[in-house]
């Protein structure tokens, strides 16, 4: 039995975030993104949502590749040979180079809809368990460490179990040692978006003096072997992230050594099934895993909700409320967290109802196919 397809629509999204966003990359203030929403013939909807950002910053695609990569080869794919599970949909794709969070974003809404079908709440359908996830914040790069320690102060008396800040070249030390001196005891980590080569060592392992969870990607977006170099001269543990797209990727880098925990996103690993297979290979290894963020709109942040429920995502991820990003989010409930915990909802699919007028009033312009 293959999945009953009879469309697939395609929404350029822009939604204004409550305040920028800055990583050593660059700054965000609108969040621009795409949403796939595939129809089945008994009119079931099953929604997912492209990370990528507007410009190639994070990782190579953009809202215009995925776009393009969507429209004129995966789900043109799709129509060829209709999967008869969604964990069959990244081995249609496999011959396509890359791509992952293009691929991801139809694969989600793919799943959902499977699970909406099958009556079963998607982290069912993926295998979780847990009913109730651990979540941290992620804390942008600000003007000011007296306005990042505001932040960290907000996020902190409001529950969030883990505290990330964003460090770069000139915010770092001064800054980690500040909000350490400040929250001595809250469990604290720094995320570099690959803002060092290995020529910062020993910038690097100053911070071992700071007690952070983990540094996360210092290093280049592509590399696994200089941080394995890295790992060898600081004690804090490495997680990667940019450079993870795959099971084999995973593997190759844990059995280098290159970092001691993943960071796992279901868009830059290209759907469900394949972040489903790195969670299983980490924790076979007994390597901990969290869910990552993407400064999602609801739709994807529901995705990210159901992944966590699997057993070895033991580590709190970057899943914040609705409320840190958006005024209105495109979800009914929206995502709330209540000291430092989401509850999984138990509806069926994503578990939260997508709203079809708020959708339709942050769509810049949509596109529909049919087999
Ligand atoms: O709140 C979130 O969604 C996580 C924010 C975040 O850290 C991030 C946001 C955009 C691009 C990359 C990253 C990252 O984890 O590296
Ligand atoms: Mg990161």
């Amino acid at each position: 039995m293959s999945m009953q397809l009879a469309a697939i629509t395609l929404r350029a999204m822009r939604m204004r975030m409550k305040a920028p966003f800055t990583t050593s990359f660059g700054t965000e203030w609108d969040k621009d993104f795409i949403l796939v929403e595939v129809k089945d013939k008994e009119g079931r909807s099953g929604w997912g949502e492209a990370v990528a950002m507007k410009e190639p910053l994070y990782n190579e695609e953009t809202v215009s590749t995925v776009w393009i990569m969507l429209k004129k080869f995966l789900i043109p794919l799709i129509w060829r040979q209709p999967p008869g599970h969604p964990r069959d949909v990244a081995g249609l794709f496999r011959h396509i180079r890359r791509n992952y969070m293009a691929k991801a974003a139809v694969e989600g809404a793919l799943w959902d809809l499977y699970a909406m079908a099958e009556n079963v709440p998607l982290y069912r359908a993926l295998g979780g368990e847990r009913t109730a996830i651990d979540v941290g914040i992620s804390l942008g790069i600000e003007s000011s460490v007296d306005r990042l320690l505001a932040n960290v102060e907000k996020y902190v008396a409001a529950g969030y179990k883990r505290i990330k800040i964003k460090i770069k070249p000139g915010w770092d030390i001064d800054v980690v040692a500040a909000v350490r001196q400040r929250f001595p005891a809250i469990q604290l980590m720094a995320d570099a978006n690959s803002a060092y080569t290995l020529a910062d060592a020993d910038r690097l392992a100053a911070l071992d003096d700071y007690d952070l969870m983990m540094i996360e990607q210092p290093l280049a977006h592509d590399d696994i072997i200089d941080h394995a170099v890295l790992q060898k001269q600081v004690k804090t543990p490495i997680c990667l992230d940019e450079s993870i797209h795959s099971v084999e990727d995973a593997r190759k880098a844990l059995e280098l050594d290159s970092g001691r925990i993943i960071n796992i996103k279901i868009g830059r690993v290209g759907g469900l099934t394949e972040a489903k297979a790195i969670h299983d290979l980490c924790l076979s290894r007994g390597i901990p895993v969290w869910c990552g963020g993407m400064l999602e709109s609801g739709i994807g942040r529901a995705h990210n909700v159901a992944i966590t429920t699997l057993a070895g995502f033991t580590l709190p991820g970057d899943t914040a409320a609705s409320s840190r990003y958006w005024e209105e989010d495109l979800i009914e409930p929206e995502v709330t967290v209540q000291d430092g915990v989401i509850h999984v909802p138990d509806r069926p699919g994503i578990g939260y109802v997508p709203r079809r007028d708020r959708i339709d009033t942050y769509t810049l312009y949509s596109e529909t196919f049919r087999p």
